[in-house]
């Protein structure tokens, strides 16, 4: 059987012919594929991570009764008018409401009740004092009856610890917008206002395998020449990050045929398909050739960037195949560039991209190149400003620094490299959410 099994006659010269498109071409290419998902309900307790299908609004107002904001006394403030030490006032004690019931007395001029921070305050009351600023007074009235009093030392202003209904939310106030990540602020609101059961995108399925003969289960022991398959763990939880659900299928070996017939297997039940490995002009590299077939469009075999220069995207059957490079730095920031969008975008989320933003380079990039390149990086916060240091080991091959980094670093096409202390534009990692 002939080495060159993976290719096919006439293959091999295309792939030679690549034409590099700029990063931001290539993903605009992507996303019309890209297709909002259908909503499904899910129980509250496991929204997190999930994005929203529908606007939420305010069922009623937040708060929806006015509520004491101090463990105290609910009074009517005009009753501590003009009054200080010298002219204390005594108010009469005439009911006592903890949290969660109502006032049982109508409260008069010259009465207060007690009341517990968290409490609904009487109708009549306008104020509330807290305990630390009166004193309480046990004697006995007219009738020898013993009644308790507090004693006010100053005047205390309307609306005094007092949280009024709709402080927060009026009612039919948008709260949460759709395409919005739940997270944990989103779940407080979700639960306060009794959603137990959150409309959310359903997650793309996505499968996810390598290419390659020397590749490797992970349980396996080391041999000479071979290498344990770390993409396929490592692209399954960039999925998971970027809120799809990845479906983990066996590695192949290099073979163009098997790797067709496993993607047509895998669109057959999976929303989109992500491989990595034999992306580039090598004669085992069979993704250029699989992305070419009669049944396949191709978006793209080569971006101008570095590393996942090599990265391709292809449609079949209107859905999204993404052939990832084998080096472990390229096919990182290949998905965090291409997959990450596309797997937000079919969610409606509202933030496709990583967010962006500057900070001043702590050492001096020297490496020069016509492609853009996106350097894994870490910030410092010390000295109380935002530096960014690009890792001792960036190349595409590289896979022990991706741990350590928090942002890509966009370092424009240059001949000179990037001083140290110049501002950089940097795209910041997930790490670890979800
Ligand atoms: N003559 C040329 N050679 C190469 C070019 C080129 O333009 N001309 N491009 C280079 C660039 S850029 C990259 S990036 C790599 C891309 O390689 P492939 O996508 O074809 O990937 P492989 O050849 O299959 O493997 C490359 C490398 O990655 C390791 N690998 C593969 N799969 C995995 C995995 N699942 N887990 C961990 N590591 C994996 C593999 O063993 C190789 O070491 O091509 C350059 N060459
Ligand atoms: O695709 Mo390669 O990673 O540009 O080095
Ligand atoms: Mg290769």
């Amino acid at each position: 059987m002939s080495n060159l099994a993976g290719s096919e006659a006439g293959g091999k010269a295309e792939k030679f012919r690549r034409q590099a498109i700029e990063v931001s071409a290539a993903q605009a290419s992507i996303l019309p594929y890209a297709r909002l998902l259908d909503c499904e309900r899910v129980l509250l307790a496991e929204a997190q991570g999930r994005t929203l299908a529908e606007n939420i609004t305010a069922p009623h107002p937040y708060p929806h009764f006015r509520r004491s904001g101090m463990d105290g006394f609910a009074i009517i403030s005009t009753d501590t008018k003009g009054c200080s030490s010298e002219q204390p006032v005594e108010l009469e004690v005439v009911d006592e409401i903890p949290c969660g019931s109502l006032p049982n007395v109508k409260l008069v001029s010259g009465t207060a009740a007690r009341i517990m921070t968290g409490a609904k305050v009487p109708d009549e009351a306008d104020a509330v004092i807290m305990f630390e600023m009166t004193k309480e007074i046990h004697k006995k009235d007219a009738n020898h009856q013993k009644k308790k009093y507090i004693e006010i030392r100053r005047e205390i202003e309307v609306g005094k610890n007092l949280t009024p209904v709709g402080l927060e939310l009026a009612l039919g106030d948008l709260i949460l917008e759709k395409g919005r990540h739940i997270g944990t602020g989103e779940i407080s609101v979700l639960a306060t206002f009794g959603i137990h059961q959150v409309p959310v995108v359903r997650r793309p399925r996505v499968a996810v395998f390598s290419t390659g003969s020397e590749l490797l289960s992970v349980e396996e022991p080391l041999q000479d020449g071979k290498i344990r398959n770390s993409n396929t763990y490592m692209l399954a939880n960039q999925i998971r990050e970027a809120g799809g659900e990845p479906y983990i299928l066996h590695a192949i070996e290099d073979n163009l045929e098997l790797a067709r017939s496993k993607v047509a297997a895998a669109f057959a039940q999976h929303d989109i398909v992500v491989t990595t490995g034999g992306a580039s002009v090598g004669d085992f590299d069979i993704m250029a050739d699989l992305v070419t077939g009669n049944d396949v469009q191709m978006l793209f075999n080569k971006v101008q960037m570095r590393p996942g220069s090599v990265t391709t995207a292809a449609v079949k059957d209107g859905k999204l195949l993404f052939a990832l490079s084998g080096n472990p730095g390229a096919c990182f920031v290949g998905f965090e560039l291409f997959v990450r969008p596309a797997i937000q975008k079919m969610l409606g989320s509202s933030q496709l991209f990583l967010p962006e933003f500057s900070a001043s380079l702590g050492k001096a990039y020297s490496k020069v190149n016509s492609f853009t390149r996106f350097v894994r990086g870490r910030l410092d916060y010390s000295d109380g400003r935002v530096m960014v240091y690009p890792a001792q080991l960036d190349e595409s091959s590289v896979m022990i620094t991706i741990k350590d980094s928090d942002v890509l670093i966009v370092i424009p096409p240059t001949t000179t490299g990037v001083h140290a202390g110049e501002m950089v534009k940097v795209l910041k990692l997930p790490r670890g959410t979800t």
